[in-house]
């Protein structure tokens, strides 16, 4: 069975975390995401500087103390955070921590999502820290990258699943430090399976294919 998707349809589904349109996020998770932002530069100049010694043990007794000063305060539950989401100005909070998109999180590259009718479009840039081949991003980042697209994607049909099984082929090396777009959308769903493609470019250049079935819930 086929099922048609109606991207205005869609749209009304899924605040996308990172698009433009959104109002600028403010207070806490402003801070969030600029410590964040600030962590992956921290990362960036760890894996890429000439950094003597003496100034890597100051940053890391830095570091040592901020870490224990955080830590100091109680975990907080995933369900303040979908409470938070209620609210305007902290509707991203849900997934303000993803390790793809999260720009609270600086594991996250980050990629940033928007929606264009029934294709999910995404923008990205690979630092050092995701390096695999010299120069060029880690295969498991890309599948990485292409999960979270693709699961995004097939979220936005309102029968958000799992990933059951991600293919990737690798075309070419997909270099570090340049602007990649990625793209993804819903090719059809049969019962509970959600088939899903994507691609991703840097530049004009075609570095990867995704296909994706997800599992909707029972
Ligand atoms: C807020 C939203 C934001 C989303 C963005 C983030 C996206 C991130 C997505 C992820 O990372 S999800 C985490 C990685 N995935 C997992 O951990 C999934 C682990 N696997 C499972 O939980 C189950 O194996 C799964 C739900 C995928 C399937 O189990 P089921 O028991 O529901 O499947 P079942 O055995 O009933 O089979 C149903 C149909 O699906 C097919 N199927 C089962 N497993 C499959 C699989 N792995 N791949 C493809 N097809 C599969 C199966 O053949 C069958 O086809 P037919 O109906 O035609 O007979």
């Amino acid at each position: 069975m086929n099922e048609p998707l109606d991207g205005s349809a869609l749209s009304q589904y899924f605040l996308l975390p990172t698009d433009a349109s959104e109002a600028p996020v403010t207070g806490i998770w402003a801070e969030r995401r600029r410590l964040a932002s600030i962590m992956r530069t921290v990362i960036e100049h760890l894996t890429v500087a000439d950094t003597p010694e003496s100034e890597l043990r100051e940053a890391a007794d830095t570091l040592q103390h901020l870490a224990a000063q955080l830590g100091a305060h109680p975990r907080r539950r995933k369900r303040d955070d979908i409470a938070d989401t209620a609210t305007p100005m902290d509707k991203h909070a849900l997934i303000d921590f993803s390790p793809l998109i999260g720009l609270s999180n600086p594991i996250s590259p980050p990629l940033e999502l928007t929606l264009d009718g029934n294709t999910l479009r995404g923008r990205l840039r690979f630092g050092t820290a995701y390096e695999g081949p010299p120069g060029c991003a880690h295969g498991g980042c890309i599948a990485a990258v292409f999960d979270e697209l693709l699961g995004y994607a097939q979220s936005l049909t309102s029968l958000p699943g799992m990933t059951g099984t991600l293919t990737i082929r690798y075309r070419v090396p997909t270099p570090l430090h340049t602007e990649l777009h990625c793209e993804a959308r819903v090719q059809r769903i049969s019962g509970r399976k959600i088939f899903c493609v994507g691609r991703l470019y840097a530049g004009e250049t075609l570095c990867a294919e995704a296909d994706g079935v997800f599992l909707a819930s029972r």
